[in-house]
């Protein structure tokens, strides 16, 4: 169909039939086509990418497995690309916390991250978020966190704009100043979009919107 872009989803673990569902609802009003990225040659025919969340090194284990770890970095050099949560660590330029055997990451966004930041404390919560240029965005979207990461540290003078933040006192640690990196939970760098939490557990259709609109929609020759 002439102007339609394809998005896929890495489909080798995680919550990748949900996104792809919130894609699907989408498509009334954009004109998107899904494919659940398993090879190489699916990535191929794909515009843009979701990382789902999951298990962040089991999804980087089954990347090599299935031969996908250079063909993703390769893709995220030039292609719009969103990770949700597992998805977030793989797409960070580095990771805290990471398993003992180290953690494969594939790099695009210019942050430190924190694996399982939240500690065993609260390891699942949910919270309503005021997002940045999220349509309607006077009604929050509820942020649903589940082992989530936490941004430590963007770097320096990265053109990265923070699009919706937690309240400090949520964090793991309460702080006083919401600034706090820790308090972001969704930014873009580029063509790259990283959320924290779990979009596709809400139905919501508007993250994946937003993401289809300033992300892919922005970049993508639609012929
Ligand atoms: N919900 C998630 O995606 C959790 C991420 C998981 N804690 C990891 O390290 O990969």
């Amino acid at each position: 169909m002439s102007g339609t872009v394809t998005i896929g989803i890495l489909a080798l673990q995680g919550a990748f039939a949900e996104h792809q569902t919130r894609l699907q609802n989408l498509r009334l009003k954009r004109k998107i086509t899904t494919v659940l990225v398993k090879t190489p040659e699916d990535l191929q025919r794909c515009d843009a990418l979701i990382i789902p969340g999951g298990e962040s090194t089991t999804i980087a284990l089954l990347a090599r497995l299935s031969g996908l770890l250079e063909p993703l970095k390769a893709f995220i050099y030039t292609k719009p690309v969103w990770g949700t949560c597992a998805g977030a660590i793989l797409l960070s330029q580095s990771v805290t916390n990471a398993k003992k055997d180290g953690q494969e990451l594939l790099g695009g966004v210019s942050v430190d991250i924190a694996r399982n930041g939240w500690g065993s404390q609260v390891e699942s919560f949910e919270a309503p978020l005021d997002v940045n240029g999220l349509h309607e965005s006077s009604v929050p979207f509820i942020g649903i966190f589940i082992r989530a990461p936490v941004v430590l540290a963007l770097a320096p003078d990265a053109p990265i704009q923070v699009i919706a933040r937690l309240p400090p006192h949520l964090l793991p640690e309460p702080a006083d100043d919401e600034n706090d990196p820790r308090t972001i939970v969704a930014l873009r760098q580029g063509l790259h979009l990283l959320t924290t939490f779990h979009p596709e557990l809400t139905p919501d259709d508007r993250f994946h919107d937003y993401f289809a609109r300033k992300c892919v929609f922005t970049t993508v020759p639609t012929v």
